[in-house]
């Protein structure tokens, strides 16, 4: 049985005038608050100067970018977040908001971001948030996450956008290293959303998402979990590698990534029994949130260190 009405009869109940929580409900302020801070640090990371001003201009275009394909996000998923109990109180499945209000609320931010950050910041920066944002709310949502169990995988490339969009903010241009930011994010990606899809699977059986955990079991997620864990050790250590950081941040990621590979080894390993609390994919699934905030931080510490002339 739904958990939640349906979108029609919500929109039917849908009698109060919507309130200003609900549209900032709709730019998902959880994950946000971690794709501010890795654009933010981007930018930050950067060689080269900006005004504060147009660095601050850049970091909120790129949360209203990210809330505007959220929010579109929503729009289109109405109905399966209805169906599914982690995501039936948002407002459109919840009824406390209209859906074409989500819509254009959506589009409003998604293009306010991109004209901003264009005529701002540049375009290059722009043309990038640009393609993160239908990267999100058309490739992901629409395209990928109903149709393929690898739908994280590809998708995660939207979400790994933010740091390479600071970055370009400052420079101007695409080199190395935020194509490494990139990266580090993209083989984050998949480990941070299955630990996560392991115990809210049913959710997803039930909604008819074709998560990995549903579609290829749980076996092949916890293998698919701890291959991701290993590449992503070399990964988040190759601005080091290639130069672009000092030991600083090089030895950090590899503390993080080693400690993130660790906790994916009960994830992988385990045989699940009645009963059981699933405590490793937990903790796995907090510890994701932590390690990126931590290796960005590092990384914006590391250049800030060595732009100063106190590392070298
Ligand atoms: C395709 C890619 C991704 C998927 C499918 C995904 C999925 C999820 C889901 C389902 C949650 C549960 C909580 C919620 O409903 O908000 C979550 C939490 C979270 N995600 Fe992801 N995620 C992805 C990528 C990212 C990226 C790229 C970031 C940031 C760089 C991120 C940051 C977070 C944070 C900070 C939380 C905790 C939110 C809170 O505490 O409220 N996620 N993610
Ligand atoms: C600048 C820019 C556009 C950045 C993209 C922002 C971003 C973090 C995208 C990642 C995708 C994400 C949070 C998916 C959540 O999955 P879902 O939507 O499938 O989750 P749900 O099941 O909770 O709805």
């Amino acid at each position: 049985m739904s958990s939640g009405p349906t979108p029609q009869a919500a929109e039917a109940q849908h009698i109060m005038p919507t309130d200003w929580r609900d549209f900032f409900a709709l730019t998902k302020p959880g994950v946000m608050r971690l794709v501010i801070f890795t654009g933010l640090c981007g930018l930050l990371a950067a060689p080269g100067s900006i005004h504060p001003i147009i660095g601050f201009t850049a970091v909120l275009c790129i949360a209203m970018g990210a809330g505007g394909s959220a929010a579109l996000n929503q729009w289109w998923e109405a109905d399966i977040d209805a169906g599914m109990k982690r995501t039936a109180a948002r407002p459109l499945p919840a009824g406390r908001m209209n859906r074409d209000d989500a819509r254009n609320f959506g589009i409003f931010l998604s293009a306010a971001s991109v004209g901003i950050m264009g005529i701002a910041v540049g375009w290059l920066a722009a043309g990038i948030l640009a393609l993160a944002i239908v990267y999100y709310s058309v490739a992901y949502t629409i395209w990928l996450k109903p149709n393929t169990p690898q739908n994280i995988v590809i998708g995660g490339g939207a979400g790994a956008f933010p740091p390479m969009i600071g970055w370009i903010a400052v420079t101007g241009d695409i080199t190395a290293m935020p194509v490494l930011l990139f990266a580090i994010i993209f083989f984050w990606t998949p480990p941070h959303f299955w630990a996560l899809a392991l115990f809210v699977k049913s959710d997803y059986a039930k909604a008819g998402i074709p998560m990995m955990p549903v579609v290829k079991g749980e076996a092949a997620t916890r293998k698919q979990i701890f291959a991701y864990s290993i590449l992503l050790v070399p990964i988040a250590a190759s601005p080091w590698f290639i130069g672009g950081t000092t030991a600083v941040y090089g030895v950090a990621a590899l503390a993080l990534t080693l400690g993130f590979l660790a906790l994916s080894v009960p994830v992988t390993f385990r045989t699940i029994t009645e009963g059981d609390t699933l405590k490793p994919e937990k903790r796995l699934f907090a510890y994701s949130i932590i390690y990126l905030f931590v290796l960005f931080g590092a990384l914006v510490l590391d250049r800030v260190a060595f732009y100063q002339g106190w590392i070298s």
